[in-house]
């Protein structure tokens, strides 16, 4: 079988690579001609493990091959997936579904022969409905195109392995049309034993957002239990191990800390809540703004701290920030809490240093403002102050000895919870936690985070 996957960003590269894995011939189609350009000779122009392997792997046996062209698309197969963005569009959370519209427009007027479209990008629900009348009113005479939507749980930093060994799959149609070609199309997952759920377009379509609705309530549901800790004393993390011995709770996505980010948890998220409102359902999703809200808090909390700890550290404090992107194991920093923290220090006043193993780049497109030293030494030489904020397995095995000489002042704030408290405060340090009071010695946080500006260092 031929197939295509029109949108070659983390989620189309990663799946078109692993089709070709899977033994399908396959076309990878994006509009970006840089894109194209790189991953035609192999290279894949952001961080993903195992992926660049694959990739490599595939351009050269020949199976797997990219272009800028719709009508070679048409042309090289019959079954296409679309991996397009969905981005948010506006300030009420409305995803903007224009490059899904767009590129099934772009492929319905190069389509000669009978076809399938298999939507994979997060949508708001409806769009599959809407996408296949449009394909049925858009196809040329005398062809037929169906649509079926499958949606796409891959985690960035295991995208590889969550492709070719899913959980579970989920495959949407409207009255099983697709079904026999989609189960080709993953048999050797399905042979594995992995779960499938076959269903309606709403459903699938909704399934993508529920999971990652819940995964954002899950993570700012700790994150309300460490806003309480902070200031009635406890362990957040002794309390995320408890509740999560209970197999109906589970302990995965109960990291407190500065909260989630990325490309997709909140847009996601927003987009859920507008489409709801759409639909007329008013209030239903409320409490996700509750979760939204909760997140982004936690990124004032660090900013706070930080003003904290250097409250009349001289004129112009120096910060390092450890970590841009928006988790480890990944480039992307769309929306990552540590590089938005960094670039309100900054706005601040205070001099801020950042310094990730692997997104340095990527964050210094999104943030040219900020200093990218090139080593961790570089980052945290002078500093006031060194702030965590994504836990690298560099970053969570740091000990005070390895600073110790390096700054100018012994004050961490650990914004992951990975770092051993008692290690860093019997080293001498000023040390911070999210979900934990200060210890004796660290100045607390007033609870009333009122007055943030009055707290802000003036340069
Ligand atoms: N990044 C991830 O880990 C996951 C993403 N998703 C969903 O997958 C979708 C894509 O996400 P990403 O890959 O992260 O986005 P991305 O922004 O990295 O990639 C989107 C790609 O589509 C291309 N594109 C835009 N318009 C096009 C058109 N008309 N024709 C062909 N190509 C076009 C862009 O140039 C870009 O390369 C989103 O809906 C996202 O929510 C779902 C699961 C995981
Ligand atoms: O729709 C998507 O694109 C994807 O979004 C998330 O995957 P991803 O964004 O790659 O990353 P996660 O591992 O979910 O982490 C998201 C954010 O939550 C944060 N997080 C995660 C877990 C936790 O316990 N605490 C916490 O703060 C991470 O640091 C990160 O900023 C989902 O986990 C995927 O299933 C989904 O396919």
């Amino acid at each position: 079988m031929r197939i295509s996957v029109i949108g070659t960003g983390y989620l189309g590269a990663t799946h078109a690579a692993c089709l070709a894995e899977m033994g399908f011939e396959v076309i990878g189609m994006d509009t970006d001609p840089a894109k194209v350009a790189a991953l035609a000779e192999g290279r894949l122009p952001f961080h993903e493990p195992a992926l660049p392997e694959l990739l490599r792997k595939h351009v050269q046996s020949g199976r797997l091959r990219f272009t800028t062209s719709m009508a070679e698309t048409a042309a090289f197969a019959n079954v296409h997936f679309l991996a397009v963005g969905t981005p948010q569009a506006s300030e009420d959370g409305t995803a903007d579904v224009s490059q899904i519209d767009g590129a099934l427009r772009a492929l319905l007027a190069h389509v000669d022969q009978d076809a399938l479209v298999i939507g994979k990008s997060t949508v708001p629900v409806g769009t599959a409905r809407r996408l296949a009348s449009m394909a049925k009113k858009l196809a040329r005479p005398g062809t037929t195109v169906e649509l079926a939507w499958n949606p796409e749980f891959l985690r960035e930093g295991y995208a590889v392995k969550d492709t070719l060994a899913p959980d579970r799959l989920v495959f949407g149609t409207d009255s099983g049309t697709g079904l026999p070609i989609l189960r080709n199309v993953y048999a050797t997952a399905l042979a594995a034993g992995t779960p499938l759920v076959e269903t309606d377009f709403e459903t699938a379509e909704l399934v993508k957002v529920a999971a990652n609705a819940f995964l954002a309530t899950k993570i700012s549901f700790i994150n309300a239990f460490a806003e309480i800790t902070e200031v009635a004393g406890g362990d957040i993390t002794t309390l995320a191990d408890a509740i999560g011995m209970d197999e109906r709770i589970g302990r995965r996505f109960l990291n407190a800390g500065v909260g989630f980010g990325g490309g997709c948890l909140p847009k996601d998220i927003r987009a859920l809540q507008a489409r709801t409102r759409e639909l007329g359902l008013g209030n239903t999703m409320d409490f996700l703004a509750s979760v939204d809200a909760l997140n982004l808090r936690r990124r004032d909390k660090v900013v706070e701290l930080v003003e904290l700890a250097l409250t009349g550290s001289g004129a112009r404090p120096q910060v390092a920030i450890l970590g841009a992107s928006f988790k480890p194991e990944s480039d992307d920093v769309r929306d990552s809490p540590a590089l938005d923290v960094a670039a309100r220090l900054h706005e601040r006043g205070f001099a801020v240093s950042v310094f990730d193993p692997i997104a340095r780049h990527s964050a210094a497109q999104r943030r040219p403002e900020l200093d990218y030293p090139e080593t961790i030494e570089g980052a945290v030489a002078g500093a006031d102050a060194v702030v965590l904020l994504t836990e690298w397995r560099q970053f969570r095995e740091l000990v005070p000895g390895d600073l110790d000489a390096l700054v100018r002042r012994r004050n961490i704030i650990d914004g992951r919870n990975v770092l051993d408290a008692a290690q860093w405060l019997d080293g001498g340090w000023n040390f911070w936690q999210l979900g934990r009071k200060p210890a004796d010695g660290c100045a607390a946080v007033p609870a009333a985070a009122a007055g943030l500006d009055a707290l802000a260092v003036r340069a």
